[in-house]
């Protein structure tokens, strides 16, 4: 019978393993690419850093534990959070720029499977900067970093959490109402939505525009003609050019077959004030990637401070990326005890090359890609059917490397 502890039990696959620490490693080095230094938040927070503050993680989402003292604390269910707090406590200048990026574990009730409360994030957070150009940037970042790990179909749907707000504002209903208009609008649902909306009591061109915003997706350019035509409103007008100039930016950068418009793209965080944006990969429902701008946040911790970021669900990268090949190899040299130290020596130059290596003993069975056997004047080495016999560790190091199709 399984017990309550194996479902808790953590993937122990070797293979996934090696797989997440090359996609981190690769996610890192783009990272840095663009300027973002690596930071950590603390994985036990204070229960009231995510009460007080609005526009966070339900109460009900969080794993809550008590310290010695009696006092509530939480395992970290969000970074941007935390770190917009501490940047808040320490920034002066709001014109400052800070960039950072992280790879943590967050936890919430809400990641669906049974148990599973665990998940790594690796995101970025641009502090400083309000203009189109470092949305644009951003979410460069996020597309190249997908290139970098060799998707080659997925798509950056763009939405607007204001421009959404707005419409919201603009009809008088209950707050389970939006919650309700919200989840048709998500599902594109047109029939329930038209059913929902033909009991409401709002303004005709409101109602038309609501109608429509399921079908405000696709190419950027058409979108934001058609949504400028149901725009009620100049602010709405303004947030569309925007998006264009978004848009425009992310084409220089050669990223725009990948961009997709979505008005009626919904984040349940609070949080975000302006462009929000989802990264898919085909065939996959959830979101690869998921952030946007959140200029209000840092007001709660009494400072004023624009920024977007995003973060990554490693997870699912690590499950769904494209198999990558290890650049790391596995040799194995066999040694007996007579020739124990020209083995060690072997395995050692062999290491500074950054290869990996292992040295066994001759009795023992070995399964690794390169073997290397010691003999008195030379080297023999196997390589699937093939071995090759060499003078020097020179040539053992330029033969695998010729192996492996480099130089
Ligand atoms: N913290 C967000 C992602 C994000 C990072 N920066 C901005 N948004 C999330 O967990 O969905």
């Amino acid at each position: 019978m399984q017990s309550y502890l194996d479902e808790l039990k953590p993937d122990v696959n070797i293979t996934s393993f090696k797989q997440k620490e090359y996609i981190i490693q690769k996610l890192r080095d783009r990272f840095m690419s663009y300027g973002y230094q690596q930071i950590q938040t603390p994985a036990f927070e204070p229960y009231d850093l995510y009460t007080t503050v609005t526009g966070t993680i339900h109460p009900d989402d969080m794993i809550k534990v008590m310290d010695p003292s009696g006092r509530v604390l939480v395992l970290r269910p969000d970074i941007t959070i935390p770190i917009t707090q501490k940047v808040a406590s320490y920034v002066n200048h709001q014109s400052e720029e800070l960039r950072y990026f992280y790879v943590l574990d967050v936890y919430r009730t809400t990641f669906n499977q049974q148990h599973d409360y665990e998940k790594t994030q690796a995101g970025i957070e641009f502090f400083g900067n309000e203009t189109a150009d470092s949305d644009a940037e951003v979410i460069a970042l996020a597309n190249q970093t997908l290139l970098d790990l060799k998707f080659k179909k997925f798509t950056i749907e763009i939405g607007h959490a204001a421009f959404f707000k707005e419409i919201l504002e603009m009809v008088s209903i209950s707050k389970e109402e939006k919650q309700l208009l919200k989840q048709f609008i998500q599902a594109k649902n047109i029939p329930g939505l038209e059913e929902f909306l033909h009991h409401l009591e709002i303004e005709e061109s409101v109602k038309e525009l609501i109608q429509e915003i399921p079908f405000l997706y696709g190419e950027p350019l058409k979108v934001i003609e058609k949504a400028k035509m149901l725009s009620l409103t100049k602010s709405m007008v303004e947030k569309l050019n925007r998006i264009k100039a978004i848009y425009e930016t992310l084409s220089s950068y050669g990223y725009e077959e990948h961009v997709i418009l979505d008005l009626g793209l919904i984040n349940h965080m609070e949080y975000y004030s302006d462009v929000i944006f989802q990264g898919y990969i085909e065939n996959i429902g959830k979101p690869i990637l998921s952030g946007g701008r959140y200029d209000q946040l840092a007001n709660q911790f009494h400072s004023s401070i624009p920024a977007i970021g995003f973060a990554f669900d490693v997870d699912l990268l690590v499950n769904q990326s494209p198999k990558q090949t290890d650049t790391l190899l596995n040799c194995t040299i066999q040694y007996n005890q007579s020739n124990k130290e020209k083995g060690i020596q072997t395995a050692q130059f062999l290491r500074k090359h950054n290869y990996s290596v292992t040295l066994s003993n001759e009795q023992q069975k070995v399964k690794s890609k390169y073997i290397i056997m010691l003999n008195k004047n030379s080297y023999t080495l196997s390589y699937q059917k093939d071995s090759y016999e060499v003078k020097s560790s020179n040539e053992l190091l330029k033969i695998i490397q010729k192996l492996e199709g480099g130089n």
